[in-house]
C-alpha cells in the first residue's frame, strides 16, 4: 500500500505530466523526474536557504515549475543562456532539465542561494549549469549569451542596462513577467526596444504572464 508521502509525491507527479501535456512540451519520464527532485530539493533546503515564500508543494509546481515551462518553447533555439537574479534556480534549473543540450549560467548576489544552486547542479548532475556568485554588473564571461532571461528580478530597464554588456550582438533578453509592464517598457535605455510581447497560459495558475523580448535598436 503507498505511504501518504508516496502518494503525495503521485499527486505532483500527476499534476506536472497534465500540465506538460497542455504546454505540448516533450519531456521524458527522466526529465520530469528530475523536475520532481528539483522540487525536492526546494522544499527541502526552502526554510534554511529562504529560496522562495511558496511553500505548498502542489502550489510549487504551478507557480514554480509550470510557470518556467511555459517560457520554455521561446528559449528553444539558444545555446548559452544566462539567468540574472537565479534565487532558487527559476527559471534557470528548470530550463536545464527541459533543454539538455542548451548552457545555462545563472548569477545571484546572494551566496547562500548560489550554494543551495551548485547543490543541486551536483545532486542531479546538471552538467549543463554553470552558477555564478556576485552583482551581474561586475560579471565577466569570455562568451557573451544569446539569451539572457530573468524573473521576478528588477526593472524591466535595470535588467537590461545592468546586463547588457554580456549579450551577444544578435542576441535578446527574455523577461519573464506578470501584467505587461507598460511603464517598465517606457523607461527602457536608449538603444534597446521590446521586439515582442508573448502572452502565456500557465496551467492550473490563475494570474497573467508575459514574455517581454528586448533587443539592441538598429543603428
Ligand atoms: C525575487 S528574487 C527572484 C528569484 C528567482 N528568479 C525566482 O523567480 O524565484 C530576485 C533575486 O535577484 C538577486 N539579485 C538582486 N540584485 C542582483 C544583482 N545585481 N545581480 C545578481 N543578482 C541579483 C537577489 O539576490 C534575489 O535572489
Amino acid at each position: 500500500m503507498a505511504t501518504s508521502k508516496q502518494a503525495d509525491m503521485q499527486q505532483l507527479a500527476a499534476v506536472l505530466a497534465d500540465g506538460i501535456a497542455t504546454l505540448s512540451l516533450d519531456l521524458s519520464q527522466q526529465q520530469q523526474a528530475l523536475l520532481l527532485d528539483y522540487l525536492a530539493l526546494l522544499l527541502k533546503w526552502n526554510t534554511v536557504y529562504n529560496l522562495t515564500a511558496v511553500r505548498d508543494p502542489l502550489q510549487m509546481v504551478t507557480h514554480h515549475l509550470l510557470d518556467s515551462l511555459a517560457a520554455v518553447p521561446a528559449f528553444i533555439s539558444a545555446s548559452r543562456v544566462l539567468d540574472v537574479g537565479a534565487g532558487g534556480g527559476l527559471p534557470g534549473i528548470v530550463l536545464a532539465i527541459a533543454c539538455p543540450t542548451m548552457q545555462v549560467h545563472m548569477i545571484d548576489t546572494v551566496h547562500k542561494k548560489t550554494a543551495f544552486l551548485t547543490q543541486v547542479r551536483s545532486q542531479l548532475r546538471l552538467m549543463n549549469v554553470t552558477v555564478h556568485t556576485g552583482r551581474v554588473e561586475q560579471l565577466d564571461t569570455a562568451d557573451k549569451f544569446d539569451v539572457i532571461t530573468s524573473r521576478a528580478f528588477a526593472d524591466l530597464s535595470d535588467f537590461v542596462s545592468w546586463s547588457g554588456h554580456l549579450l551577444a550582438d544578435a542576441g535578446r533578453f527574455i523577461a519573464l513577467k506578470g501584467v505587461v509592464p507598460v511603464d517598465e517598457i517606457a523607461r527602457l535605455p536608449a538603444g534597446w526596444k521590446v521586439t515582442e510581447v508573448v502572452p502565456l497560459c500557465v496551467p492550473g495558475l490563475d494570474a497573467e504572464r508575459h514574455l517581454l523580448m528586448v533587443g539592441r535598436e538598429a543603428t
